[in-house]
């Protein structure tokens, strides 16, 4: 579903933030990328979702170029960043229908889901509010559910757990896992490796721009965890 083919990225200035970056993220699986601050995730992921030019490689979403067919990557595509920056003046109904239309969900599944997800995220109550309003935490809800609208077939988050409080983190998690038991695929950028552990089919990590270690969860982690693998891949390598 994700193939990205030797990636890499220099931003002006001269910093290179990826470099030669390959994987595979396949349908049904949740690939966890994994790295210290600054070490190239957001970067990547930026590229993934067509938000930021990359000097050289591929990457392809479904079999489409990111760059050659962006409409047709986006079209399935969800993404939600780190700091989601909605539209305040609307209310949160009003910016799930907005995302709706912007991804053609027909009337009938679109309240379906709107009422599936915001009684999941437990925001039903609060849709009719401004989304100036909501706390850190409700926005966040008011993204995933907006990114669920149109049953994305690559799901794209950027550290998805910060900020939400267990329930919300229990509940995105099942929802991933449904998610992908439907055939999509997530690729998500986390610090909590307790839940990358648990959660991920894969996990990679990447280090000053460069994946160190890409395979199966159990792979990685070999007899140990997630976390001393990290720390020592970190430490030492
Ligand atoms: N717009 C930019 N211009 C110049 N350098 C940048 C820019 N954005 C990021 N960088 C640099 O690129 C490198 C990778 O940054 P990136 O945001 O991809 O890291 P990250 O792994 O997402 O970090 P974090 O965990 O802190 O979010 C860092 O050294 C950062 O300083």
């Amino acid at each position: 579903m994700l193939k990205i083919t030797h990636l890499s990225k220099t931003y002006k200035g001269g910093k290179k933030a990826v470099d030669d970056l390959t994987l595979t993220v396949e349908s049904g699986e949740i690939f966890g990328f994994i790295g210290h601050n600054g070490a190239g995730k957001t970067t990547t992921i930026k590229s993934v979702v067509g938000i930021l030019d990359f000097d050289r490689g591929s990457i392809e979403i479904d079999g489409h170029s990111v760059k050659d067919d962006p409409m047709a990557c986006k079209s399935i595509t969800a993404y939600i960043p780190d700091n989601p920056d909605l539209y305040d003046h609307l209310t949160g109904i009003q910016y799930l229908g907005f995302v709706g239309d912007v991804f053609g969900v027909e009337g009938q599944l679109r309240r379906q889901r709107i009422a599936q997800y915001g009684d999941a995220f437990e925001l039903t109550a609060n849709l009719g509010d401004p989304v100036s309003s909501y706390s850190h935490g409700m926005k966040q809800k008011l993204a995933l559910i907006s990114a669920l609208l149109h049953a994305p077939k690559l799901l794209v988050l950027d550290e998805p757990f910060v900020g939400l409080d267990p329930k919300a983190s229990h509940t995105l998690k099942q929802i991933m896992a449904e998610l992908c038991a439907q055939g999509s695929a997530i690729f998500f950028s986390t610090h909590v490796l307790e839940v990358a552990e648990k959660l991920c089919d894969r996990i990679g990590i990447i280090k000053e721009g460069r994946l160190v270690v890409s395979g199966p969860t159990h792979e990685v982690i070999g007899q140990s965890s997630l976390e001393d693998v990290f720390l020592e891949l970190i430490d030492h390598e």
